[in-house]
């Protein structure tokens, strides 16, 4: 097989520049400490439509702002637009992705089949679902290989992504249940966290107290449900003493259903990823 030289194998280019697009490259332009950053800013180039978004990026990052035909010098292209919009950049890359290129898709719902069906050029396909924490390196990734994407195109991707966090493999069927669990994750907790400082002023603290009291105690229940490795029933327990506080709110948590709305929750993000890859025609 011939090699297309006008690809450059070691380059990058994001095709949407929001806020996820923009928190990949943000880790991957990274240092991260004792190491070398996974990208330089001259070896990426981010296509965006919005004005004001390309000025930001290039002045923040030092990328190059081009266009899809500039994205398809790279070796790896990322596409990162909304789902609602993947019918466009696929249009537009269908001419020029080549079997040389690397193609990951961020975009919620869309399946390696309908990324494949609209890029005949026969490029591998990867699809991932990273989420905001790759804003500080601490992203869940978890990644699928399409039918023209081997080992190799695999750990590509799986590089990329472990430059910003975790990453791990699953079948494809899988991905729209890791959507609404670990991609729109984040969101749930920001949520609680919202709430809880809403509790702390009606219980009459100031505001900056509540955010760090809270904030704290997230970062700290995170870190020992990462590296105890006890089961989170087991941490819960810990807390809640016989007769004592934590008992009096769980009641409420469960007289008010919130485990059930949590479920609920989570089902409801993974059947809209599945409506948003049902909504998207590639092959027109
Ligand atoms: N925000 C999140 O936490 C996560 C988002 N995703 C996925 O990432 C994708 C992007 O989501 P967000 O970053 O939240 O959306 P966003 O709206 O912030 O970013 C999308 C960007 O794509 C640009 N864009 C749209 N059409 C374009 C085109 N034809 N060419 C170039 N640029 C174009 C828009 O101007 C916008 O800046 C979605 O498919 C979403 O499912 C995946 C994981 C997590
Ligand atoms: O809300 C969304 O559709 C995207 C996908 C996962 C997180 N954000």
């Amino acid at each position: 097989m011939t090699i297309d030289s006008t690809i450059e194998k070691d380059k990058l280019a994001i095709v949407g520049g929001g806020k996820i697009g923009e928190a990949l490259l943000s880790g991957l332009l990274r240092t991260p400490a004792g190491g070398q950053p996974r990208y330089r800013p001259e070896d990426v180039v981010v296509v965006e439509h919005y004005p004001d978004r390309r000025s930001y990026l290039s002045e923040r990052y030092g990328v190059e702002i081009g266009d899809v035909a500039r994205a398809a010098g790279a070796g790896t292209i990322v596409i990162a637009v909304k789902p609602q919009d993947i019918d466009t950049v696929l249009a537009e890359l269908a001419p020029l992705a080549t079997a040389d290129h690397l193609v990951v898709s961020v975009a919620a719902g869309i399946t390696t089949n309908q990324l494949e069906r609209g890029l005949p050029g026969g490029p591998a396909v990867v699809r991932c679902m990273p989420n905001t924490p790759a804003l500080v390196d601490q992203a869940m990734t978890a990644i699928s290989a399409g039918a023209h994407a081997d080992e190799s195109h695999l750990q590509r991707a799986q590089e990329l992504l472990e430059a910003v966090g975790r990453v791990v493999r699953v079948p494809e069927s899988q991905l729209d249940a890791v959507t609404a669990l670990s991609g729109s994750g984040p969101a749930y907790f920001f949520f609680l966290v919202e709430a809880m400082i809403d509790a702390g002023i009606l219980l009459g603290l100031p505001r900056t107290l509540a955010a760090e009291l809270i904030v704290q105690t997230a970062v700290g229940a995170a870190v020992m449900l990462r590296d105890t490795g006890e089961h989170p029933v087991q941490l819960r327990e810990a807390v809640t003493s016989p007769g004592g506080t934590t008992i009096s709110a769980i009641r409420e948590l469960e007289i008010h259903g919130v485990r059930a709305a949590l479920i609920a929750a989570i089902e409801a993000a993974r059947d809209r990823s599945v409506e948003l890859g049902r909504a998207s025609n590639p092959s027109g």
